[in-house]
């Protein structure tokens, strides 16, 4: 085989940068909080990227990298084009999986859970707060459809520019979806491959369960 392959092969890595104590409070989002804290302080590359997969209406898993964009007491938020792939998965089958990993941390994040729009008027508030030419997109992109070619996109983006020469409201079909977690893992890399998992596991009463699991 290629030797650049045996570079991946003879390659392993140990990962040593910490270690989770066996004290975690009694819920996740906590917990959610000051990782993702830490790797903004660290700071990791792309932070808030984290990977959304969903069920498609092919019966086929898919993934994709959206950003985390708020924490609230119920979960995470990202947003996007609610007509896209992944909005008509949601619609379909809400059930959905995020996964953030920050190699500078030697830290993975695995959230399993339920996706819902967000209120009008945060979507309403997030989209007023992204530069112009962003919002521009969310009008001009069809998310997911078949383009023919650069040119009609570059084209539709030119006469949205036309339409909305100051004030772009936010079209319906862009928003948030606020991710309901019902299973959280924090995932600690640690030595020989004896990583520290740890999960929250919600329970019919609403209260979170805690174990650990073999790395
Ligand atoms: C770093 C990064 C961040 C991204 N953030 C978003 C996002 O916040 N929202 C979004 O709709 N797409 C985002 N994208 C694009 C998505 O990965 C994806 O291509 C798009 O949402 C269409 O996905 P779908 O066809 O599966 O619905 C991002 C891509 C990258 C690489
Ligand atoms: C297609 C698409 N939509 C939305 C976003 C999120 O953009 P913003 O951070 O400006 O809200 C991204 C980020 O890469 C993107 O690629």
């Amino acid at each position: 085989m290629d030797d650049f392959l045996d570079v991946i092969r003879n390659d392993h890595h140990q990962f040593d940068k910490g270690k989770l104590e066996d004290h975690f409070g009694d819920e996740p989002f906590a917990l959610l909080a000051k990782w993702l804290r830490e790797a903004i302080e660290k700071p990791a590359m792309e932070p808030n990227a984290m990977i959304v997969s969903t069920l498609g209406l092919n019966g086929f898993p898919r993934s994709r990298v959206v950003y985390w964009k708020e924490l609230l007491e119920e979960g995470i938020v990202f947003y996007t084009n609610y007509s896209s792939d992944k909005g008509k998965a949601i619609e379909a089958n809400p059930q959905v999986h995020a996964l953030l990993y920050w190699p500078e941390l030697e830290r993975q994040i695995s959230v399993t859970g339920f996706a819902e729009k967000v209120p009008a008027e945060m979507s309403d508030a997030y989209f007023e707060s992204r530069p112009r030419g962003s919002k521009l997109g969310a009008w001009a992109s069809h998310q997911s459809e078949f383009l023919n070619s650069r040119d009609e996109l570059e084209k539709r983006v030119a006469e949205y520019a036309g339409k909305f020469p100051d004030f772009i409201p936010r079209p319906e079909h862009w928003g948030g979806y606020l991710i309901r977690p019902i299973n959280v893992e924090f995932w600690q890399g640690r030595p020989s491959r004896l990583h520290d998992r740890i999960v929250f596991n919600l329970k019919p009463d609403n209260s979170w369960e805690l174990y650990r699991k073999y790395p």
